[in-house]
């Protein structure tokens, strides 16, 4: 088994991209499937492959790319993850998150993390961007968490409590920003299930994830909010609901790859205005203490 990176592994990490950038980030986000467009909202944009970086996990997955974005937003330095890691891809879970503690070490305060997911409640529709309010880590209550193994205090607690993981002040802005771009209507509130994947879901596992109350499921997001929520940072979680999961067998519907690229396609510019003005308000209110 792959041993866990350490805090001197994640420093040097963190230390070489230091060295050749001047920005330092406060803010970060993650890009979903097909929303890699966020980083353009990035000015004086700077960018560093993942393979530059030594150590560094490297992105396998179409609709992800594979850099760090730093730059300005609304004044704000950030750093926008363009590609992350998916359990499936054969990482261990913690080198999926690993990325987040190298932000923590930049001096990150606030992470945004974004994601493709499919809508199992009949209350989400198609190109809804649903506040994520709470999550089912699947793989961790199955003994996969992302935080197994030796714990370093320097980072965060043995045992971190995982109730309020998903900013209420920080989603509060999120709505208003969208209210201020009149896409109330798409802005929805659910609780995100994650499963490990490649493979979609089939009907009998949906039916489950409903009852033990999932809304929506996808791959990926509660590693990294695990830990960036243990190391002390301040989350907002957002899915686009790409497709409507099938939750019937005898459907002769199925989900693909390409109506997920599609519908993130067709919604990542209204995310990137709402995440804009989002930063913008979360700055206006400190939400994140910088
Ligand atoms: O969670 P993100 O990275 O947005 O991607 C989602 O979309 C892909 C499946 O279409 C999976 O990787 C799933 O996790
Ligand atoms: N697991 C999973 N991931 C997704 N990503 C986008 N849509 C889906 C989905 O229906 N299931």
């Amino acid at each position: 088994m792959e041993e866990k990176y350490s805090y001197e592994k994640i420093q040097e990490m963190a230390d070489n991209i230091k060295s050749r950038t001047s920005q330092r980030p406060k803010l970060g986000i993650i890009c979903g499937s097909g929303l890699g467009g966020l980083a353009d909202l990035l000015t004086n944009s700077e960018e560093m492959e993942y393979t530059s970086i030594p150590g560094f996990p490297v992105s396998t997955v179409k609709g992800h790319g594979g850099k760090l974005v730093f730059g300005k937003l609304e004044g704000v330095e950030c750093i926008c993850m363009k590609g992350r890691f998916h359990f499936y891809e054969g990482y261990p879970i913690w080198k999926c998150a690993a990325p987040v503690q190298v932000m923590k070490l930049l001096g990150v305060k606030g992470l945004i993390v974004t994601n493709a997911a499919g809508g199992i409640s009949s209350k989400l529709k198609l190109g809804d961007l649903m506040l994520i309010t709470d999550h089912i880590n699947l793989p961790g209550v199955t003994g996969n968490n992302p935080l197994r193994g030796p714990n370093d205090e320097r980072f965060g607690p043995r045992f971190p409590s995982t109730n309020a993981v998903y900013s209420k002040s920080f989603q509060n802005i999120f709505k208003k920003s969208a209210e201020d771009q009149g896409l109330l209507p798409i802005i929805k509130e659910g609780t995100y299930l994650m499963s490990s994947g490649p493979t979609y879901e089939s009907p009998a596992e949906l039916n489950w994830f409903k009852t033990i109350g999932a809304d929506a499921v996808g791959m990926s997001t509660v590693p990294e909010t695990v830990v960036a929520s243990w190391c002390g940072m301040v989350v907002l979680g957002i899915s686009l609901i790409t497709n409507i999961c099938i939750l019937d067998v005898e459907s002769t519907e199925e989900p693909t790859a390409e109506e997920v690229y599609e519908t993130a396609k067709m919604r990542s510019k209204n995310l990137q205005n709402i995440v804009r003005l989002t930063e913008k308000s979360a700055v206006e209110q400190n939400v994140w203490n910088i």
